[in-house]
């Protein structure tokens, strides 16, 4: 078990945010997060990285009390990349490299250097190397964070709508990239994502939230067009080509 978070609410002063949410994942998961705009997605990713304190409730990683460990032992823990990133004058090796600071002691080692070329690689981004992030597309821009987060090599890594601005490609290339990422190297993601079809295709467990509070949990036999119509208010089919599952509003 890599993650378990009990019990957990949170509340901004003038409303109730999340509440009762406990689930847990294990190595290798892909877990989709998924619910309509407001429904308290970044809100619970925020909660288990601890940028914000949830009011109730645990979050365990691995057999640690998450709210116990010190920043850096939390950053070695878990890769998080925020909706919305700042872009500063910063070239892309050098993001990508900052993934590896609760590594670094004095200055990056050669293993350091490794991993963010090869992070750089792996997205397809090592022609941007020397580029600057604030020179870049958001899309593009958002590859680089993505990147900088595996070059973390965290156990669990926590995305918040990581294709939000990515082309069609982008996206069906960094979903299966998290997808091998979390195979490969025995770690597990936890994405919240607005296009289903994106989810149920590369997801392989599935968490509903509606209202701040989980609807149906599980893999992919929670991704009914029932459960799917009672969280989106959409009536929706679904139906396959080939081997990929495909969600029709109808
Ligand atoms: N700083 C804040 N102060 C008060 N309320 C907030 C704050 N941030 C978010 N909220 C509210 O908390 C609720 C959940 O927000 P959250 O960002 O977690 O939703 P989400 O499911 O990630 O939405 P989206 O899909 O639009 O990104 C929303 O009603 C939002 O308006």
């Amino acid at each position: 078990m890599i993650l378990s978070v009990k019990d957990l609410a949170f509340d901004y002063p003038s409303r109730s945010v999340i509440k009762n949410i406990g689930f847990s994942i294990e190595k290798g998961d892909f877990l989709a997060v998924l619910g309509v705009n407001g429904a308290g997605k970044s809100t619970l990713l925020k909660c288990i990285n601890r940028v914000l304190k949830p009011h109730k409730g645990a979050v365990y990683i691995e057999n640690y009390e998450a709210f116990k460990l010190s920043r850096r032992e939390l950053a070695k823990r878990i890769g998080y990349v925020a909706q919305n990133n700042e872009n500063t004058r910063t070239t892309v090796f050098d993001a990508v490299l900052l993934g590896r600071k609760p590594y670094i002691q004095w200055e990056a080692s050669k293993n350091d250097l490794e991993i963010a070329h090869g992070v750089l690689q792996a997205l397809d981004l090592t022609e941007y190397a020397l580029r600057y992030l604030n020179e870049l597309s958001g899309g593009e821009q958002q590859k680089v964070v993505i990147a900088r987060a595996l070059a973390q090599k965290p156990e669990l890594l926590l995305l918040d709508e990581p294709t939000s601005s990515l082309d069609l490609k982008n996206q069906l290339e960094v979903a299966k990239i998290i997808k091998k990422v979390v195979k490969e190297q025995q770690m597990a993601a936890i994405v919240t994502m607005h296009d289903l079809n994106l989810a149920i295709r590369f997801a392989d467990k599935f968490l509903l939230i509606k209202d701040g509070e989980i609807y149906a949990a599980g893999g992919i036999e929670v991704m009914t067009p029932e459960n799917i119509e009672n969280v989106y208010s959409v009536t929706v089919s679904i139906s396959k080509i080939g081997d990929v599952p495909i969600v029709i509003p109808v």
